[in-house]
């Protein structure tokens, strides 16, 4: 379980896919649910608030309720996709007593410090309409005069407690919604723009509280600091006063940390192949897989990005298969747009090619955690890109007669897009782009974006050193340490110096494809044909090997007939071919229900024949009745 919560931190409901449906459809309660991913930098040092927001509220629940739900859980993929989640950590709101699925509505404040998420919840309780109010949600507006005058000095059978306060202050309501689950207290505000109230209660400062004893005397609480915190326990230890039956406080002590996981010994100077298969199982099944469809810039960059994928991956034979498969369905699909569900068929090969294989289950061998939240998948990203542009550097002749033929920039272009549009840490996003935009045109050659991508993954760890998502199994430290390479280091004038011919051989050899590591990669080989058990790693490509005549043989053995039918089938030549996808786009969509563009295709070709036959078929009549009808007018003769 690589869960940040467990389910004795207090106030935190955690949801899944089995569910999250239910709590949050006509639900008495209002939510507001943190849509993560347990990888996620930010949202592993985001947790500690977040729990600190739940605790903080958990008196609130009747009315509002803090939940969490893990995206990077793979069983919750779906869920994810269903709430439009693709980008974490994202918190949204849900009403109380929804009658139909809403996606919520983003809570957009980038201050996210407790206080103010908490006057957030606040201010979404008090906009919702009537009918969207959660049941048992106290009256958070202020009193009028004449109300103040009515509880003063009158008996009941609890206390009253008016907190006085300015327009903008939070307190009084933070209050109310703290006692609401209390009995023997009514809690209320009044606003202190009336002086002459304020006078005769004798309040010269606010905020203040005023409490009506059940006997019904009444005056001022003498507090020291006018505090939320102090008002809420002090009218909690009033005599009497007390949480109501069934009102569970749910208070246990916090979980122990997680255990830690079963250890597999690596060698930390090798790459794993297992590292960068499971990687990109992650990539294309979790994090694209939040995405109903890929158009516009999204589309763009995944095609890009799966040219070079295909160029570059430093894979075995049979994941380089699936990528040139996919690689060159998208680039014959005319679609300006595309299901999602149909390049996650050819991912998983529904259509049983030979020889195509993308393990479907994480195994992380240098990328473990000594936790399972820890490290995974990012790291996994910084290895295949880094072993992309150590691959576009030391075979520059692969991106031959390819858009990316001699642009030194190619991975590290494709990088920067990939992150922008699909990586789900927002927040490395935006910082990446920053290292970006600042500096990568400053590179000249491809040996040059090796080093920068290795400059600018420094300046990371350097900045997330001692962070809460730091392994303390594996620190972030300026990498490679020595005692990886020894020659990388040096000191020059009694300072340390990078030795930047020695860091670009390391690398060289780092992520080069020659060294990569089979052990722990999935031997699942059931599912690629003999032949390819033969050779695991594929052999570095030759220039222009799109077009080599040994090369054909493997590409026919790869294209399934179907394929080429269903690429011949789809209006990619004809001028008219964006008018005449039209339907079928809209289908798309409508089909998003689970079809893939096979399926519509096929829908195409028959609706196109069944038409042909419609109309063959009404001339046909047509002209046998028009000879019908004129028969009998004809003379005999
Ligand atoms: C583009 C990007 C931006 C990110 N931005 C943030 C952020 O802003 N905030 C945040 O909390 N997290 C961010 N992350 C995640 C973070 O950088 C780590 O990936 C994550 O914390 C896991 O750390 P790790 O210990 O596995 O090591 P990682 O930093 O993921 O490194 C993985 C492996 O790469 C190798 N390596 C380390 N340094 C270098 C280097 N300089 N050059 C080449 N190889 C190296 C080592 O073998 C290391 O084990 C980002 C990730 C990516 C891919």
């Amino acid at each position: 379980d690589n869960s940040l919560y467990g389910p004795r931190d207090p106030g935190i409901h955690i949801l899944d896919r089995g569910t999250v449906n239910a709590a949050l459809y006509n639900s008495s309660s209002a939510w507001l649910l943190e849509f993560y991913s347990s990888w996620c930098g930010h949202c592993i040092n985001y947790a500690p608030t977040w729990r600190n927001l739940a605790a903080d509220v958990q008196d609130w629940h009747p009315a509002v309720k803090i939940g969490v739900l893990n995206c990077a859980d793979e069983d919750n993929i779906a869920i994810c996709k269903d709430y439009g989640v693709q980008f974490y950590p994202t918190f949204r709101f849900f009403s109380a007593f929804t009658k139909e699925f809403s996606q919520g509505e983003n809570y957009k404040d980038s201050d996210r410090r407790v206080q103010t998420v908490r006057h957030g919840i606040i201010d979404y309780l008090q906009a919702a309409p009537k009918e969207h109010q959660p049941s048992a949600y106290p009256s958070l507006d202020p009193l009028r005069l004449s109300d103040i005058s009515f509880f003063i000095g009158r008996k009941e059978s609890h206390y009253t407690a008016i907190i006085f306060e300015s327009e903008n202050s939070y307190i009084g309501r933070e209050v109310i919604m703290d006692l609401m689950q209390y009995e023997n207290i009514l809690v209320h505000r009044a606003l202190s723009s009336d002086k002459a109230v304020l006078e005769t209660l004798g309040i010269v400062s606010v905020p203040s509280c005023y409490l009506i004893y059940p006997n019904g005397t009444h005056g001022l609480i003498n507090i020291v600091k006018p505090l939320r915190s102090i008002f809420s326990s002090h009218l909690k230890s009033m005599p009497s006063v007390r949480k109501k039956a069934g009102a569970h406080s749910d208070l246990p002590a916090r979980l122990e940390d997680k255990e830690e996981v079963a250890w597999k010994e690596y060698d930390k100077s090798k790459m794993y192949a297992a590292d960068l298969e499971s990687g990109l199982h992650y990539l294309l099944r979790v994090e694209l897989a939040t995405h109903q469809t890929l158009e516009g810039e999204k589309l763009k960059t995944f095609k890009d990005f799966i040219a070079i994928l295909h160029k570059l991956f430093p894979g075995r034979m049979h994941v380089m298969k699936l990528l040139e498969t996919l690689q060159e369905w998208l680039v014959s699909m005319p679609l300006d747009k595309i299901p999602y569900d149909a390049i996650l068929d050819i991912v998983n090969n529904k259509m049983r090619i030979s020889g195509i294989f993308l393990t479907n289950h994480i195994q992380w061998v240098g990328c473990q955690g000594s936790r399972p939240q820890l490290r995974g998948y990012p790291c996994s990203l910084w290895k295949l890109f880094h072993s992309l542009t150590v691959q576009g550097a030391t075979q520059p002749e692969t991106l031959a007669n390819t858009a990316y033929e001699s642009d030194p920039q190619a991975v590290l272009k494709i990088m920067r897009r990939y992150i922008r549009e699909f990586f789900g840490c927002r927040e490395c996003a935006q910082h990446f782009e920053e290292m970006a935009k600042a500096s990568v045109d400053t590179v000249k050659t491809a040996d040059e974006a090796v080093l920068w991508l290795w400059k600018k993954h420094n300046m990371v760890n350097n900045r997330l050193a001692g962070a809460p998502s730091e392994d303390p199994k594996s620190p972030k430290v300026q990498w490679p340490s020595p005692d990886l390479c020894p020659p990388c280091h040096e000191e020059v004038g009694g300072v340390h110096s990078w030795n930047e011919r020695e860091v670009l051989a390391f690398l060289q050899q780092h992520y080069g494809s020659k060294d990569l590591s089979l052990q722990y990669a999935d031997p699942n080989t059931d599912q690629y044909d003999v032949e390819d058990k033969k050779s695991d790693i594929l052999p570095t490509k030759s220039p222009g090997s799109d077009n080599d005549s040994d090369k054909g043989k493997h590409h026919d053995h790869l294209k399934p007939e179907f394929l080429d039918k269903l690429i011949q089938n789809l209006p990619n030549k004809s001028k008219n071919s964006n008018n005449n996808f039209e339907g079928s786009k809209s289908s798309v969509t409508f089909l998003g229900l689970g079809f893939s563009n096979i399926d519509m295709s096929l829908c195409v070709v028959l609706y196109i024949t069944s038409s042909l036959f419609l109309m063959v078929m009404y001339f046909f009549f047509r002209v046998r009745s028009r000879r019908w009808k004129i028969k009998p007018n004809r003379p005999y003769v």
